[in-house]
Parts: structure tokens; C-alpha cells; sequence
């Protein structure tokens, strides 16, 4: 047995356990992870956050040699133990746990790179928060029909990854947004072949206010179930909408999700388009685990 302090915190209520293992010893199990996420038996957690530094972790050594700063790497587990790729509301909440442990800093108007498993995430502070460069986005995974408990009809979705793969799908408003029921995992059909996290969004009426999208947004993460928010998700959902919207439609974003609000901006860069997500980092308790 291991014991781990921890700290529990969240994002727009997407909520994680993070702790500190900067040498790669305490690799947990997906059924230890599974059970320190058991909102009954465990601590409860959406996920789990563990910074290790990129060089104790087998995929920090292509993190490194991409951004030598980036000392330390988020291994990102889902509630059910799998791995993910990125998690925009976690990398938010670990980046404050960095600063605040005083493992890393981030001067005014600098820059905190990050490893992921997919790729080095550039994190700043926003008024809001922080803020986090998702990198490129694109589409990925075609049209594929959405089925989801409670919704009468099959409907088409749109494949986006922001880094892990979502499908977007457009609900025809609040009622059927507050009826699906996203305790069921939804079918997608074809079935992406490393699953997807699935959105559900409404637009707000009118869609553009002050040159800003707005949106409702409810999630089934990949792993997780269901949500109160998931950054990447939100991130996709922005994205989806103003493909669909077409010409004209903005490039910055409002994104309400059941634990609160998140902003999108997609922005030029040199290798292409990319897709920014700001909002909160909280922390809520600390304690210790045997694991
Ligand atoms: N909640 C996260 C996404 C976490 C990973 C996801 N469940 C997956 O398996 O891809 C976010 O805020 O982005």
C-alpha cells in the first residue's frame, strides 16, 4: 500500500483527483483509479490527474524532445481507469495545482507548457482563469447517426478532434436537451473506432450577441458518463456550430454546460487554425489515499 496526499478540485464542476508522483512510481491500475473515482467507495472524481515530470513517464520523452520546458506531463485517467489523450477542463485545474504546489511558475503574460498524450498544451491565465491552446483541430470521424435514451429520432453528428475525438450533435432545443438521458452511453453509429465523447447542443436564440456564439451544451464523456462540463467537449461544440452556422458566424464562443460557462476562441496560427478554452480551476478538499 501506498498512501497519497491529494488534492480534489474541478473546472466548471468536471472534477478530478490530482496528486503528485514526480518520479513515475505510482502508475495506478485502472481499477485503482476506478476506485478512488467511486463517488460511494472512493473520494469520487470524474478523473484522475497525475503529474509526473515528462521524464519519469514513458510518453513525456516525445514531450520533451517537442518543448524541452515542458517539464511536467498530466497522465489523464478517466473515471473507468482508461487513458485519454487531453482534458481541457483538467489541464486548467492541474496548471493551477502546479503553481500553487509551487512546482512550476508563470510569470505575467507567460506561458506554462504542458505535457499530454496529445502533444504540449500551452496554458496561460485568463480573466477567468486560465486559458489552454488546444493546437489544431479538425474534422475527424464524418456524420455518423446519434442514439440517445429519451430522444425519438436518430441524429446526425459531426466528428471534431481537439486532441481526443467528440461527436457534436444538434438537438432541436431546451426540451429535448433536458429529456435525453445521458446516463446511457449513446450509440454512434458507425462506432468510432476509439470512441468519442458525445455533445448535445442547443443554440441560444439569437445565436450571436455582441460578435459572441452562445450555446448550451450537456455531455457523455468517453470513460466518465456524464459530466456537469467537459472543455474539449465544449471546445467541439463551438466548433461544430459555426460549421454549421456557415459564413459569418464568430470565432469566439460562450459555452454553458450544467456546471457552468466556458469561452472557445478559434485563432490563426502558423501551422493552421487553432481552438482555445478558458474557465475556472477550483480546488475543493485535500486528503490522503491508500492506494
Ligand atoms: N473532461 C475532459 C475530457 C476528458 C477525457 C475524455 N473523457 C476522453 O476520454 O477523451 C475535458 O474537460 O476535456
Amino acid at each position: 500500500m501506498t498512501t497519497i496526499r491529494f488534492t480534489k478540485g474541478h473546472g466548471t464542476g468536471n472534477d478530478f483527483v490530482l496528486f503528485t508522483d514526480a518520479e513515475g512510481a505510482v502508475d495506478l491500475s485502472p481499477a485503482q483509479v476506478a476506485a478512488v473515482c467511486d463517488r460511494h467507495f472512493g473520494v469520487g472524481a470524474d478523473g484522475v490527474l497525475r503529474a509526473v515530470r515528462s521524464e519519469s513517464i514513458p510518453e513525456g520523452a516525445a514531450i520533451l524532445a517537442e518543448e524541452p520546458d515542458a517539464e511536467w506531463f498530466m497522465d489523464y485517467r478517466n473515471a473507468d481507469g482508461s487513458k485519454a489523450e487531453m482534458c481541457g477542463n483538467g489541464i486548467r485545474v492541474f496548471a493551477r495545482y502546479l503553481l500553487d504546489n509551487g512546482l512550476a511558475e508563470l510569470d505575467p503574460g507567460g506561458t506554462l507548457p504542458i505535457g499530454t498524450r496529445s502533444g504540449v498544451r500551452d496554458v496561460i491565465r485568463s480573466a477567468d482563469g486560465f486559458q489552454v491552446d488546444l493546437g489544431r483541430w479538425r474534422l475527424d470521424g464524418g456524420e455518423p447517426l446519434v442514439r440517445a435514451k429519451n430522444l425519438r429520432v436518430a441524429r446526425p453528428g459531426l466528428g471534431i478532434d481537439v486532441g481526443n475525438p467528440h461527436v457534436v450533435v444538434a438537438l432541436a432545443g431546451e426540451d429535448e436537451l433536458e429529456s435525453a438521458d445521458l446516463a446511457y452511453v449513446p450509440i454512434v453509429e458507425p462506432e468510432p473506432e476509439h470512441g468519442a465523447n458525445v455533445e448535445f447542443v442547443v443554440p441560444s436564440d439569437p445565436l450571436v450577441t455582441d460578435g459572441v456564439g452562445r450555446i448550451r451544451m450537456r455531455v457523455h464523456e468517453r470513460g466518465s458518463g456524464e459530466t456537469l462540463s467537459c472543455g474539449t467537449g465544449a471546445a467541439a461544440a463551438a466548433l461544430a456550430t459555426r460549421h454549421w452556422a456557415g459564413r459569418g458566424a464568430p470565432d469566439s464562443w460562450r459555452v454553458d454546460v450544467p456546471g457552468g460557462s466556458v469561452g472557445v476562441r478559434m485563432f490563426p496560427a502558423e501551422d493552421g487554425e487553432h481552438v482555445a478554452l478558458s474557465g475556472p480551476a477550483e480546488f475543493v478538499f485535500e486528503g490522503e489515499l491508500e492506494v
